[in-house]
Protein backbone atom coordinates (compact mmCIF):
# COMPACT_ATOMS: atom_id res chain seq x y z
CA UNK A 1 0.00 0.00 0.00
CA UNK A 2 1.49 3.13 -0.96
CA UNK A 3 1.68 5.78 1.73
CA UNK A 4 0.13 9.49 1.42
CA UNK A 5 3.09 12.06 0.83
CA UNK A 6 3.67 14.91 3.18
CA UNK A 7 2.74 16.83 0.16
CA UNK A 8 -1.06 15.91 -0.08
CA UNK A 9 -3.52 18.63 -0.47
CA UNK A 10 -6.89 17.61 0.11
CA UNK A 11 -9.49 18.36 -3.21
CA UNK A 12 -12.83 19.83 -1.76
CA UNK A 13 -15.66 19.49 -4.59
CA UNK A 14 -18.45 22.68 -4.39
CA UNK A 15 -21.70 21.81 -6.06
CA UNK A 16 -25.32 22.97 -6.37
CA UNK A 17 -27.51 24.04 -9.02
CA UNK A 18 -27.30 27.20 -11.46
CA UNK A 19 -27.79 30.24 -8.81
CA UNK A 20 -27.58 28.51 -5.56
CA UNK A 21 -24.26 30.70 -4.25
CA UNK A 22 -21.28 28.19 -5.14
CA UNK A 23 -19.53 31.28 -5.96
CA UNK A 24 -20.34 33.37 -3.07
CA UNK A 25 -19.44 30.30 -1.04
CA UNK A 26 -16.22 30.35 -2.54
CA UNK A 27 -15.92 33.97 -2.52
CA UNK A 28 -16.11 34.03 1.34
CA UNK A 29 -13.70 31.13 1.94
CA UNK A 30 -11.20 33.33 -0.36
CA UNK A 31 -11.80 35.91 2.04
CA UNK A 32 -11.64 34.28 5.43
CA UNK A 33 -8.60 32.08 4.33
CA UNK A 34 -6.44 33.54 7.24
CA UNK A 35 -3.32 31.83 6.62
CA UNK A 36 -4.46 28.96 4.66
CA UNK A 37 -3.54 28.89 0.74
CA UNK A 38 -6.63 27.92 -1.39
CA UNK A 39 -6.33 27.06 -4.99
CA UNK A 40 -10.05 27.52 -6.68
CA UNK A 41 -10.87 25.83 -9.46
CA UNK A 42 -13.37 27.50 -11.25
CA UNK A 43 -15.67 27.43 -14.42
CA UNK A 44 -15.01 31.15 -15.22
CA UNK A 45 -13.29 33.87 -13.62
CA UNK A 46 -16.55 36.54 -13.65
CA UNK A 47 -17.97 35.98 -10.59
CA UNK A 48 -15.04 35.70 -8.30
CA UNK A 49 -14.20 38.97 -6.28
CA UNK A 50 -10.77 38.91 -7.88
CA UNK A 51 -10.70 42.40 -8.38
CA UNK A 52 -10.90 43.05 -4.05
CA UNK A 53 -7.68 40.92 -3.79
CA UNK A 54 -4.66 42.21 -5.72
CA UNK A 55 -3.81 40.32 -8.34
CA UNK A 56 -0.07 39.14 -8.23
CA UNK A 57 0.37 37.76 -11.48
CA UNK A 58 -1.05 35.61 -14.03
CA UNK A 59 0.15 32.96 -15.77
CA UNK A 60 -1.63 31.16 -18.66
CA UNK A 61 -5.11 31.18 -17.28
CA UNK A 62 -4.37 30.67 -13.62
CA UNK A 63 -4.24 33.89 -11.63
CA UNK A 64 -2.56 34.28 -8.10
CA UNK A 65 -4.46 36.39 -5.74
CA UNK A 66 -2.30 38.33 -3.24
CA UNK A 67 -3.88 36.31 -0.49
CA UNK A 68 -1.68 33.44 -1.12
CA UNK A 69 -4.76 31.74 -2.86
CA UNK A 70 -4.70 30.78 -6.89
CA UNK A 71 -7.36 30.61 -9.17
CA UNK A 72 -7.87 29.11 -12.59
CA UNK A 73 -10.65 28.06 -14.99
CA UNK A 74 -10.78 24.90 -16.33
CA UNK A 75 -13.30 22.73 -18.05
CA UNK A 76 -13.24 18.91 -16.84
CA UNK A 77 -10.90 18.05 -19.69
CA UNK A 78 -8.12 20.39 -18.63
CA UNK A 79 -9.14 18.98 -14.96
CA UNK A 80 -5.46 17.46 -14.47
CA UNK A 81 -3.78 19.78 -16.44
CA UNK A 82 -4.18 22.29 -13.77
CA UNK A 83 -4.17 20.04 -10.70
CA UNK A 84 -0.82 19.08 -11.85
CA UNK A 85 -0.22 23.40 -12.07
CA UNK A 86 -1.58 23.68 -8.42
CA UNK A 87 0.21 21.00 -7.31
CA UNK A 88 3.61 21.87 -8.28
CA UNK A 89 5.88 22.42 -4.73
CA UNK A 90 5.80 26.21 -5.59
CA UNK A 91 2.41 26.79 -4.97
CA UNK A 92 2.45 25.80 -1.52
CA UNK A 93 -1.30 25.17 -1.55
CA UNK A 94 -3.04 24.06 1.50
CA UNK A 95 -6.54 22.95 0.18
CA UNK A 96 -7.95 22.92 -3.50
CA UNK A 97 -11.84 24.03 -3.53
CA UNK A 98 -13.12 23.03 -7.47
CA UNK A 99 -16.48 24.96 -8.12
CA UNK A 100 -18.49 22.35 -10.08
CA UNK A 101 -20.28 24.34 -12.93
CA UNK A 102 -24.00 24.70 -11.89
CA UNK A 103 -25.09 21.82 -14.51
CA UNK A 104 -22.29 19.46 -13.72
CA UNK A 105 -22.93 16.09 -12.50
CA UNK A 106 -21.17 15.46 -9.19
CA UNK A 107 -20.33 12.56 -8.73
CA UNK A 108 -18.33 12.85 -12.36
CA UNK A 109 -16.10 15.33 -11.04
CA UNK A 110 -15.28 12.94 -7.45
CA UNK A 111 -15.14 10.09 -9.89
CA UNK A 112 -12.07 12.38 -11.86
CA UNK A 113 -10.33 13.66 -8.80
CA UNK A 114 -10.74 9.89 -7.26
CA UNK A 115 -9.53 8.38 -10.20
CA UNK A 116 -6.86 11.39 -10.74
CA UNK A 117 -3.12 9.78 -10.49
CA UNK A 118 -1.85 12.77 -9.11
CA UNK A 119 0.25 11.69 -6.15
CA UNK A 120 0.01 14.84 -4.32
CA UNK A 121 -3.69 15.27 -4.44
CA UNK A 122 -6.15 13.67 -1.82
CA UNK A 123 -9.98 13.79 -2.03
CA UNK A 124 -11.43 16.14 0.05
CA UNK A 125 -15.44 15.53 0.06
CA UNK A 126 -17.98 17.09 -1.52
CA UNK A 127 -19.95 19.55 -0.16
CA UNK A 128 -23.62 20.17 -1.84
CA UNK A 129 -24.80 24.31 -1.87
CA UNK A 130 -28.85 24.46 -2.11
CA UNK A 131 -30.69 27.31 -2.85
CA UNK A 132 -32.99 27.69 0.01
CA UNK A 133 -35.68 29.86 -1.26
CA UNK A 134 -35.79 27.76 -4.84
CA UNK A 135 -35.33 24.57 -3.13
CA UNK A 136 -38.72 23.25 -4.03
CA UNK A 137 -38.61 24.89 -7.85
CA UNK A 138 -35.27 23.73 -8.38
CA UNK A 139 -36.25 19.92 -7.34
CA UNK A 140 -38.93 20.10 -9.41
CA UNK A 141 -36.97 21.27 -12.56
CA UNK A 142 -33.85 18.99 -11.76
CA UNK A 143 -34.83 15.77 -10.18
CA UNK A 144 -31.36 15.05 -10.25
CA UNK A 145 -30.81 17.30 -7.52
CA UNK A 146 -32.02 14.42 -4.99
CA UNK A 147 -29.35 12.36 -6.77
CA UNK A 148 -26.69 14.43 -5.55
CA UNK A 149 -27.84 15.67 -2.49
CA UNK A 150 -27.62 12.15 -1.42
CA UNK A 151 -23.72 11.79 -2.29
CA UNK A 152 -23.23 14.88 -0.47
CA UNK A 153 -21.16 14.76 2.56
CA UNK A 154 -22.14 18.40 3.72
CA UNK A 155 -24.83 20.44 2.54
CA UNK A 156 -25.06 23.96 2.84
CA UNK A 157 -28.40 25.38 3.01
CA UNK A 158 -27.49 29.11 1.53
CA UNK A 159 -29.91 32.20 1.05
CA UNK A 160 -31.52 31.08 4.27
CA UNK A 161 -31.76 35.07 4.85
CA UNK A 162 -34.72 34.95 1.77
CA UNK A 163 -36.86 32.13 4.02
CA UNK A 164 -38.95 32.08 7.20
CA UNK A 165 -38.22 29.60 10.16
CA UNK A 166 -40.73 27.84 9.31
CA UNK A 167 -39.89 27.04 5.45
CA UNK A 168 -36.40 26.92 6.41
CA UNK A 169 -37.39 24.45 8.87
CA UNK A 170 -39.45 22.37 6.67
CA UNK A 171 -36.86 22.45 4.19
CA UNK A 172 -34.46 21.07 6.63
CA UNK A 173 -36.58 17.99 7.55
CA UNK A 174 -37.16 17.42 3.25
CA UNK A 175 -33.34 17.45 3.06
CA UNK A 176 -32.50 14.98 6.41
CA UNK A 177 -34.56 12.38 4.94
CA UNK A 178 -33.42 12.85 0.82
CA UNK A 179 -28.91 12.74 3.05
CA UNK A 180 -29.91 11.43 5.72
CA UNK A 181 -27.26 11.32 8.05
CA UNK A 182 -25.18 14.36 6.28
CA UNK A 183 -24.71 18.04 8.23
CA UNK A 184 -27.12 20.42 6.71
CA UNK A 185 -25.75 24.48 7.51
CA UNK A 186 -28.02 27.32 7.24
CA UNK A 187 -25.95 29.60 5.19
CA UNK A 188 -26.83 33.12 4.27
CA UNK A 189 -24.64 35.29 1.24
CA UNK A 190 -22.65 31.79 1.81
CA UNK A 191 -20.76 32.53 5.15
CA UNK A 192 -19.88 29.19 6.30
CA UNK A 193 -16.67 28.54 8.94
CA UNK A 194 -14.14 28.07 6.73
CA UNK A 195 -12.83 25.19 9.39
CA UNK A 196 -15.18 22.83 8.33
CA UNK A 197 -14.15 22.49 4.85
CA UNK A 198 -10.34 21.87 5.58
CA UNK A 199 -7.81 22.85 8.39
CA UNK A 200 -7.30 26.94 8.24
CA UNK A 201 -3.72 27.26 9.30
CA UNK A 202 -0.85 26.93 7.12
CA UNK A 203 0.17 23.43 7.74
CA UNK A 204 3.14 22.18 9.27
CA UNK A 205 2.30 18.51 9.00
CA UNK A 206 -0.14 16.50 6.58
CA UNK A 207 -3.80 16.43 5.62
CA UNK A 208 -6.30 16.00 8.66
CA UNK A 209 -3.61 16.21 11.34
CA UNK A 210 -3.06 18.72 13.97
CA UNK A 211 -1.35 22.24 13.71
CA UNK A 212 -3.39 21.12 17.17
CA UNK A 213 -2.43 23.59 19.49
CA UNK A 214 -3.11 26.43 16.66
CA UNK A 215 -6.65 24.65 15.99
CA UNK A 216 -7.21 25.04 19.75
CA UNK A 217 -5.40 28.09 20.44
CA UNK A 218 -7.51 30.97 20.30
CA UNK A 219 -5.98 33.81 18.90
CA UNK A 220 -8.57 36.19 19.01
CA UNK A 221 -8.41 36.82 14.61
CA UNK A 222 -12.00 36.94 13.20
CA UNK A 223 -12.78 33.64 11.81
CA UNK A 224 -11.89 32.43 15.18
CA UNK A 225 -14.45 33.98 16.89
CA UNK A 226 -17.10 33.27 14.32
CA UNK A 227 -16.23 29.49 14.93
CA UNK A 228 -16.32 29.58 18.60
CA UNK A 229 -19.80 31.34 18.93
CA UNK A 230 -21.77 29.40 16.34
CA UNK A 231 -19.60 26.01 16.97
CA UNK A 232 -18.21 23.61 19.32
CA UNK A 233 -15.15 21.68 19.20
CA UNK A 234 -13.71 19.69 21.54
CA UNK A 235 -10.44 18.34 21.44
CA UNK A 236 -8.86 14.75 22.93
CA UNK A 237 -5.98 13.10 23.57
CA UNK A 238 -4.73 9.77 25.14
CA UNK A 239 -1.69 8.13 25.38
CA UNK A 240 -4.12 4.45 25.71
CA UNK A 241 -4.07 3.26 22.30
CA UNK A 242 -7.19 3.14 20.90
CA UNK A 243 -9.72 -0.04 20.18
CA UNK A 244 -9.87 -0.11 16.42
CA UNK A 245 -13.39 -1.58 16.52
CA UNK A 246 -14.59 0.58 19.39
CA UNK A 247 -13.41 3.83 17.78
CA UNK A 248 -15.33 2.78 14.49
CA UNK A 249 -18.44 2.50 16.34
CA UNK A 250 -17.92 5.45 17.46
CA UNK A 251 -17.28 6.82 14.05
CA UNK A 252 -19.90 4.80 12.26
CA UNK A 253 -22.67 6.31 14.75
CA UNK A 254 -21.04 10.26 15.27
CA UNK A 255 -23.96 12.65 15.57
CA UNK A 256 -25.30 14.43 12.39
CA UNK A 257 -23.78 17.79 14.08
CA UNK A 258 -20.47 16.53 13.72
CA UNK A 259 -19.35 17.95 10.79
CA UNK A 260 -15.52 17.92 10.89
CA UNK A 261 -12.95 15.78 12.64
CA UNK A 262 -9.24 15.80 12.06
CA UNK A 263 -5.94 14.75 14.02
CA UNK A 264 -4.28 11.20 14.32
CA UNK A 265 -4.99 7.99 15.93
CA UNK A 266 -2.49 5.38 17.63
CA UNK A 267 -3.83 2.21 17.41
CA UNK A 268 -1.31 0.34 19.42
CA UNK A 269 -0.23 -3.18 18.74
CA UNK A 270 -3.33 -3.68 16.11
CA UNK A 271 -0.47 -1.37 14.02
CA UNK A 272 2.49 -0.63 15.44
CA UNK A 273 4.40 1.02 13.05
CA UNK A 274 1.78 3.70 11.77
CA UNK A 275 -0.53 6.39 13.03
CA UNK A 276 -3.52 7.04 11.28
CA UNK A 277 -4.67 10.36 10.59
CA UNK A 278 -8.40 11.12 10.01
CA UNK A 279 -10.24 13.44 8.12
CA UNK A 280 -14.34 14.01 8.12
CA UNK A 281 -16.30 16.37 6.57
CA UNK A 282 -19.67 15.32 6.59
CA UNK A 283 -20.24 12.09 6.44
CA UNK A 284 -17.02 11.89 4.43
CA UNK A 285 -14.63 9.97 6.34
CA UNK A 286 -10.34 9.25 5.33
CA UNK A 287 -7.54 7.35 7.45
CA UNK A 288 -4.45 8.25 6.15
CA UNK A 289 -1.22 6.09 7.39
CA UNK A 290 1.58 7.47 7.94
CA UNK A 291 5.05 5.51 9.79
CA UNK A 292 5.13 6.69 13.07
CA UNK A 293 8.39 8.98 13.41
CA UNK A 294 11.32 7.49 15.14
CA UNK A 295 11.14 9.67 18.22
CA UNK A 296 7.05 10.63 18.21
CA UNK A 297 5.04 10.08 20.65
CA UNK A 298 2.66 7.53 20.61
CA UNK A 299 -0.72 9.06 21.38
CA UNK A 300 -4.10 9.60 19.39
CA UNK A 301 -4.87 13.40 19.52
CA UNK A 302 -8.04 14.08 17.48
CA UNK A 303 -10.05 17.66 17.17
CA UNK A 304 -13.82 17.71 16.89
CA UNK A 305 -16.27 20.64 15.39
CA UNK A 306 -19.51 20.36 15.15
CA UNK A 307 -22.70 21.81 16.34
CA UNK A 308 -25.51 21.21 18.62
CA UNK A 309 -23.20 18.20 19.96
CA UNK A 310 -23.03 17.32 23.11
CA UNK A 311 -19.50 17.43 23.61
CA UNK A 312 -19.24 16.06 27.41
CA UNK A 313 -20.87 12.65 26.23
CA UNK A 314 -18.13 12.43 22.84
CA UNK A 315 -15.59 12.66 25.10
CA UNK A 316 -16.82 10.14 27.53
CA UNK A 317 -17.72 7.54 24.33
CA UNK A 318 -14.39 8.56 23.23
CA UNK A 319 -12.68 7.43 26.01
CA UNK A 320 -14.74 4.21 26.14
CA UNK A 321 -13.04 3.49 22.97
CA UNK A 322 -9.40 3.14 24.51
CA UNK A 323 -7.89 -0.25 24.75
CA UNK A 324 -8.15 -1.24 28.08
CA UNK A 325 -7.19 -4.65 28.63
CA UNK A 326 -4.91 -6.47 27.00
CA UNK A 327 -7.34 -9.08 25.00
CA UNK A 328 -8.28 -5.75 23.46
CA UNK A 329 -4.92 -5.79 21.48
CA UNK A 330 -4.89 -9.74 20.53
CA UNK A 331 -8.37 -9.11 18.05
CA UNK A 332 -6.16 -10.13 14.58
CA UNK A 333 -9.00 -8.98 12.57
CA UNK A 334 -9.79 -5.70 14.53
CA UNK A 335 -8.36 -2.84 11.70
CA UNK A 336 -10.68 -4.28 9.00
CA UNK A 337 -13.02 -1.72 9.72
CA UNK A 338 -10.54 0.92 9.81
CA UNK A 339 -8.86 -0.24 6.19
CA UNK A 340 -12.16 0.51 4.82
CA UNK A 341 -11.47 3.90 4.94
CA UNK A 342 -7.96 3.90 3.92
CA UNK A 343 -7.67 5.08 -0.05
CA UNK A 344 -5.89 1.85 -1.54
CA UNK A 345 -8.73 -0.49 -0.01
CA UNK A 346 -10.91 0.90 -1.97
CA UNK A 347 -11.64 -0.90 -5.30
N1 LIG B 1 -30.47 36.86 -0.74
C1 LIG B 1 -29.38 36.10 -0.94
N2 LIG B 1 -28.75 36.14 -2.13
C2 LIG B 1 -27.66 35.38 -2.30
C3 LIG B 1 -27.16 34.56 -1.27
N3 LIG B 1 -26.07 33.89 -1.74
C4 LIG B 1 -25.89 34.29 -3.01
N4 LIG B 1 -26.84 35.19 -3.36
C5 LIG B 1 -27.01 35.82 -4.66
O1 LIG B 1 -27.45 34.83 -5.58
C6 LIG B 1 -26.90 35.04 -6.86
C7 LIG B 1 -26.19 33.78 -7.34
O2 LIG B 1 -25.07 33.53 -6.49
P1 LIG B 1 -23.76 32.82 -7.04
O3 LIG B 1 -22.82 32.69 -5.91
O4 LIG B 1 -23.27 33.48 -8.27
O5 LIG B 1 -24.34 31.39 -7.41
P2 LIG B 1 -23.63 30.22 -8.23
O6 LIG B 1 -24.15 28.96 -7.67
O7 LIG B 1 -22.17 30.39 -8.23
O8 LIG B 1 -24.20 30.48 -9.66
P3 LIG B 1 -23.78 29.77 -11.07
O9 LIG B 1 -22.30 29.89 -11.20
O10 LIG B 1 -24.54 30.56 -12.07
O11 LIG B 1 -24.26 28.36 -10.99
C8 LIG B 1 -25.99 36.24 -6.73
O12 LIG B 1 -26.69 37.36 -7.16
C9 LIG B 1 -25.71 36.32 -5.24
O13 LIG B 1 -25.44 37.63 -4.79
C10 LIG B 1 -27.85 34.54 -0.01
O14 LIG B 1 -27.53 33.81 0.95
N5 LIG B 1 -28.95 35.33 0.09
Amino acid sequence: MSLPSKQQIPVVVLAGFLGSGKTTVLNHLLRHSGGTRIGAIVNDFGAIEIDAMTIAGQVDSTVSLGNGCLCCAVDASELDVFLERLTRPTTRLDVIVIEASGLAEPQELVRMILASENPRIVYGGLVEVVDAAEFDATRLRHPELDRHLAIADLVVLNKADRVGEAELGRTRDTLAGLCEGTAVIPASYGRVAPELFFDCRPKAETVGQLSFEDLCADDGDDHRDHLHTEYESLSFTAEEPMDPRRLMGFLDGRPVGLYRIKGHVHFGAADPHNRYAVHAVGRFLRFYPQPWGRAEERLSRLVFIGSGIDTGRLRQELADCRETTPQDAADEHGMWGVLRYVRDQEA
